[in-house]
């Protein structure tokens, strides 16, 4: 028997437009794998929002769907007239600019950023890497840098483009824990100073409680919304606390239920008796 499946509210009503809103968007590739299925979810100004799902569940798909970069097969987005900034695991560095030159580009194609002389952006990327503490580190090259460093490096270009919305998909994923630490710390500070809103795509449930204002759990493909967990847990949190363990345990079991839920007829074949 399937677990009750727990709809996700479409949309808050406490008197705000959300920054997002995906109502009933379902993606289908070629002509027949189903990657989304009626996906209904908001993200509201200024909330940071978690989403995770097993792997292949669609969410890599929908962050697509949401920074514009493949449409929907079925279904309404609307990111309203936000400014969408994109961070992937790979920082995505060009490699023969510097570190300052990474961010100038990115000034470079902004609506305030198109008019202004070279040496202004020069001095706003240094601004923008003194906010990811890499005040100094402008004139190096990508390569002498840390994966750390770099993934800071792709946040500043990511602020350079003046963002309301930040959709990230799994930006700490091949960072040890440590880093990742400090990364979260820092991600959270410029969130709240920024009033950011935020889509992050993790595997790691307890780095989505740490963050997470809310967690979304989408289903194995095709992805759908199955339950949402609020996080009330005050900030800044600690991963390694036993209040996000508690909470990561919770999810991380329901994870698991409907991973076994997908897998079952497969595993078992036709005429299994469940
Ligand atoms: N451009 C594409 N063309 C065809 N199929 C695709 C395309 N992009 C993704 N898919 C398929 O859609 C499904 C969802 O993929 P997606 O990358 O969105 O999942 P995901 O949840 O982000 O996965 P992971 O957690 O492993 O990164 C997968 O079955 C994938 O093979």
């Amino acid at each position: 028997m399937t677990a009750p499946i727990q709809e996700l509210r479409p949309g808050r009503t406490d008197g705000h437009e959300p920054a997002v809103r995906l109502d009933a968007v379902s993606k289908v590739y070629g002509r027949e794998l189903l990657a989304l299925d009626q996906v209904t979810l908001s993200v509201d100004q200024g909330e940071f929002v978690c989403l995770l799902g097993a792997s292949g569940c669609g969410k890599s798909t929908l962050l697509n769907l949401v920074a514009g970069l493949d449409r929907p097969t079925a279904g309404e987005i609307d990111t309203r007239d936000a400014r969408i900034a994109m961070m992937f695991q790979e920082p995505a560095l060009f490699p023969w600019l510097t570190v300052s030159g990474n961010i100038e580009l990115a000034l470079r194609v902004t609506s305030s950023g198109r008019n202004t002389t070279k040496k202004e952006r020069r001095a706003r990327a240094a601004e923008l890497l003194e906010i990811v503490h890499l005040g100094g580190f402008g004139g190096k090259r990508p390569h002498e840098l840390s994966g750390g460093m770099r993934q800071r490096v792709a946040l500043a270009r990511a602020l350079a483009q003046e963002a309301d919305v930040l959709l990230m998909d799994e930006p700490f994923g091949a960072l040890d824990a440590m880093t990742r630490d400090l990364l979260h710390d820092e991600l959270e500070r410029i969130w709240r100073e920024r009033e950011l809103s935020v889509l992050f795509v993790t595997h790691n449930v307890r780095e989505a409680v740490r963050l997470g204002d809310r967690v979304v759990l989408l289903s194995s493909r095709p992805g759908k919304v199955i339950e949402e967990f609020p996080v009330a847990l005050p900030r800044p949190r600690r991963t390694d606390s036993a209040e996000v363990a508690e909470l990561a345990s919770t999810i991380t079991d329901r994870l698991r239920q409907e991973v076994l839920r997908h897998a079952r007829p497969a595993a078992q074949g036709p005429g299994s008796g469940e």
